[in-house]
């Protein structure tokens, strides 16, 4: 089974998923290192500092690496929505997503273009369009530990048909930051 980890940059998909690596519970690939390794772009985006994927490539490559070692496969990516049917969108408030980014060193630019994005649920609404399966998590006031737990009760609930609780709990439309971020 393929599971998509995704959301806005800095909502903490790589944090996450290091540590689930750690635990070697999963399979997991992060797929923009692979895109970058394996050169599976069409471009580069020198204004937005970015690679622009080429998705049929990547996603013909996914399927060719999951492992049938493990029973799951995580993808860790903002494009893992269009790939898995499975995903959880980790979702964390634009103000500490700010710090966040503000730490890469981004841009003013690509800082304002990623909070509008966490705002405006760009990534939670892709995925509800293109996955069968959505969860949300909003990470801002846990540990990545914390997160980490929620994402091995919902595959763990994947695995078992036992979705619906979990799709209960963490269903998507769940997290807003329209009052937060644009009063
Ligand atoms: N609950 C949490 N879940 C995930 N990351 C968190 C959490 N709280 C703080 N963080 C921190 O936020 C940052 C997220 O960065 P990263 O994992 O690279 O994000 P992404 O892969 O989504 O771009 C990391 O420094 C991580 O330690």
């Amino acid at each position: 089974m393929l599971v998509g980890i995704t959301g806005t940059p800095g909502t903490g998909k790589t944090a996450v998923t290091r540590l689930l690596e750690r635990k070697r519970q999963y399979h997991i690939i992060h797929l923009n290192e692979l895109i970058r390794k394996e050169g599976l772009y069409s471009e580069v985006d020198q204004e937005r500092d970015c690679v622009v994927a080429d998705m049929d490539v990547v996603e013909k490559r996914v399927k060719e690496l999951i492992s049938n070692s493990y029973p799951v496969t995580l993808l860790d990516s903002h494009l893992s929505h269009y790939i898995a049917d499975n995903v959880i969108v980790l979702r964390t408030n634009p103000y500490t997503l700010r710090e966040r980014l503000a730490k890469r060193g981004y841009s003013v630019e690509k800082i304002e273009e990623n909070l509008d994005a966490e705002a405006l649920d760009v990534i939670l609404v892709e995925s509800v369009e293109w996955c069968e399966r959505v969860f949300e998590i909003d990470t801002t006031d846990m540990s990545v530990e914390e997160t980490v737990a929620i994402v091995d009760d919902i595959v763990e609930g994947l695995l078992k048909d036992g979705e619906q609780e979990m799709h209960l709990r963490y269903k998507p439309g769940s997290v807003d930051w329209s009052e937060a971020f644009f009063d």
